[in-house]
């Protein structure tokens, strides 16, 4: 590794298993789709996947700008890689995508803004897959299935935009340098084009989640008249003891959707 000293505020763990960056490249979809990675770091994982695709990296820390234009002189000349020197989250609002055609993103992410950066990616029309490393515990939290205690919002977000969502693997800390407290996983979403998520349904799931061990019915009270509550589960054929974590997202879609329509407390 350069002589480089890792900012922890940048969430700088550089991956040094040359397995796992290999496993990583073995799991790029088999498409047309262009690369974008958030935080090529020292461009480890960079150098292995622009061997296969032209694509945009963004990173934020001015010094590591510097290693990356002298490491990739070449496919910089090329325009095989594209480097954009930014924090990512102003890209995303200032562009409304990170690419203008339709892309996969590929990354190790930086772990504090690691749901966030996904959550931006699901809102980004021309992301297709995101194939990223985050913490365990958050990989847990988007591909958790109805009926565990980890399904809440994030993982009904995920299955309403996406055809498939799974944990790939697992990495330990000693796979990066400085190694982080945390064990890693590769989280694995595709999302279906055509589909979109709205705010509404988004402050839906947070009414519905307040607070997670309670019943649903008691969360949703907040938005909804009690009676309404009862006539909506009827309808629904929903028991009213259910927590939130026992109902599906496709169940949470037509509860909002006969709220939306005029039966909340508004
Ligand atoms: C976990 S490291 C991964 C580095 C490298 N890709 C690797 O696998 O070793 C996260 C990277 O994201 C960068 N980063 C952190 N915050 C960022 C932001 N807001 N926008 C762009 N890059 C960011 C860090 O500087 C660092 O290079």
């Amino acid at each position: 590794m350069e002589n480089v000293i890792a900012k922890k505020k940048f969430g700088q763990n550089f991956l040094i298993d040359t397995t796992v960056l290999d496993r990583i490249i073995q799991s790029m979809p088999n498409n047309n789709n262009y690369i974008v990675e958030i935080g090529p770091g020292l461009g480890d994982l960079t150098e292995k996947l622009v061997k296969y695709k032209d694509m945009t990296a963004y990173e934020v820390d001015t010094d590591l700008i510097g290693i990356l234009k002298s490491k990739f002189a070449i496919q910089l000349n090329e325009e095989k890689l594209k480097l954009i020197h930014t924090d990512v989250l102003e890209a995303w609002d200032k562009q409304g995508s990170l690419h203008n055609g339709k892309y996969d993103l590929i990354a190790n992410l930086p772990y504090y803004i690691a749901t966030n950066i996904i959550l931006r990616a699901f809102e980004d029309k021309n992301c297709e897959h995101i194939i990223v490393m985050v913490q365990k515990e958050v990989a847990q939290k988007f591909t958790a299935r109805v009926n565990e205690k980890e399904y809440s919002s994030l993982a009904i977000i995920t299955e309403t935009l996406g055809v498939d969502s799974r944990i790939l693997f697992d990495v330990p800390p000693e796979s990066f340098n400085p190694p982080p407290k945390v064990m890693s996983s590769i989280l694995y979403i595709r999302k279906d084009m055509n589909k979109t998520i709205d705010k509404s349904f988004k402050d839906f799931l947070k009414a519905c989640f307040t607070q997670p061990r309670k019943k649903l019915s008691k969360n949703l009270s907040s938005i909804v008249d009690k009676s309404i509550i009862s006539e909506l589960f009827e309808e629904l054929d929903i028991n009213d003891n259910i927590r939130p974590h026992e109902v599906s997202s496709s169940l949470y879609s037509q509860l909002h959707t006969k709220v939306r329509n005029g039966r909340n407390k508004n």
